[in-house]
């Protein structure tokens, strides 16, 4: 079975557009580009693209690639201050000058529709209710609109980065899952993806999920972004793979349009949770 992300993202964009239309609002995202890197420029678009077909206002602060933190700081301390503004996500990576840890600390913690501040990882660590990072909140969606079984079923993820592996882990641990975490030092991945009735592979190296990788039956989701001679590719070898899986999401068309739709969700969360309208 082939997990058609991107239809499910349709879908669920044109419910938060009834949404938003029937309550009357215009949640509002800032996004923050540094920079002129083409693909977070194209990613940037793709999202405001989205704002745009249901009902959500968005506004682009672009700044050079030379500036300094002090500079980035300084134009988020306005945009956590401005009335207007419901939601603000800084595009990563940032270039190198740049300290992504005091970024990420800076937005404020209501606006944070990534989910990256600490105080909305933590409230992921507890399990308290929070904003939670995009393309894991994603996942989740669409392993349950599929009816995968989380609960007591063994989920091994691939990367510990602080924006997929790790929240990703966090969330199917929530959902009772038995959550294995695999990362570039990990001896003998093979033997431990064996072992997984779920796949999530945010390693970030084209085609480096093989067959041999994979119990039959098991679903496998692909987070990898990668372009190689300027095509994109997963990280998942599609063509062998998805014989023996049980369910798989393709690239494109699967994770990537729902990290936007949970960007969606997390927005107008935040413009709700920032305006509570009177009863
Ligand atoms: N603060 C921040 N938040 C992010 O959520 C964030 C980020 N920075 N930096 C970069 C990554 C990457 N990312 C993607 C979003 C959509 C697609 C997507 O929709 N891709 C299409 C294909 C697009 C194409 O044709 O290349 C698909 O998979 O079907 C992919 C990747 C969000 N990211």
């Amino acid at each position: 079975m082939i997990l058609d992300g991107k239809g499910l993202a349709d879908r669920r964009l044109e419910l938060l557009k009834e949404d938003i239309r029937k309550r009357g609002i215009t949640p509002t995202l800032a996004t923050v580009l540094v920079g002129d890197d083409s693909a977070s420029a194209m990613y940037v678009r793709m999202k405001h693209r989205a704002c745009d077909q249901i009902g959500i206002k968005s506004v682009n602060v672009k700044l050079p690639g030379d500036v300094t933190t002090s500079d980035v700081l300084d134009r988020l301390k306005e945009l956590n201050e401005d009335p207007d503004i419901d939601g603000i996500l800084v595009q990563l990576p940032l270039p190198s000058q740049i300290d992504t840890h005091q970024v990420i600390n800076t937005v404020s913690p209501e606006k944070d529709v990534d989910g990256y501040h600490p105080i909305n990882m933590g409230k992921l660590v507890g399990g308290l209710p929070g904003p939670r990072s995009c393309t894991p909140k994603g996942i989740m969606t669409i392993l349950k609109e599929y009816g995968i079984q989380t609960s007591g079923a063994h989920a091994v993820v691939i990367g510990r980065s602080v924006d997929v592996g790790r929240p990703m882990a966090l969330l199917l641990m929530l959902a009772d899952a038995t959550v294995t975490i695999c990362h570039s030092k990990t001896r003998d991945l093979a033997s431990i993806t064996k072992q997984a009735d779920i796949i999530v592979s945010a390693a970030g190296k084209a085609g480096m999920v093989t067959a041999d990788m994979v119990k039959p039956g098991a679903t496998v989701i692909d987070v990898g972004t990668n372009h190689v001679n300027g095509k994109l590719r997963g990280d998942v070898d599609f063509e062998t793979v998805s014989p023996i899986a049980g369910a798989i999401t393709p690239v494109p068309g699967g994770v990537g349009p729902m990290t936007i739709a949970s960007l969606m969700e997390n927005t107008l969360e935040a413009a709700l949770s920032r305006c509570k309208p009177a009863q």
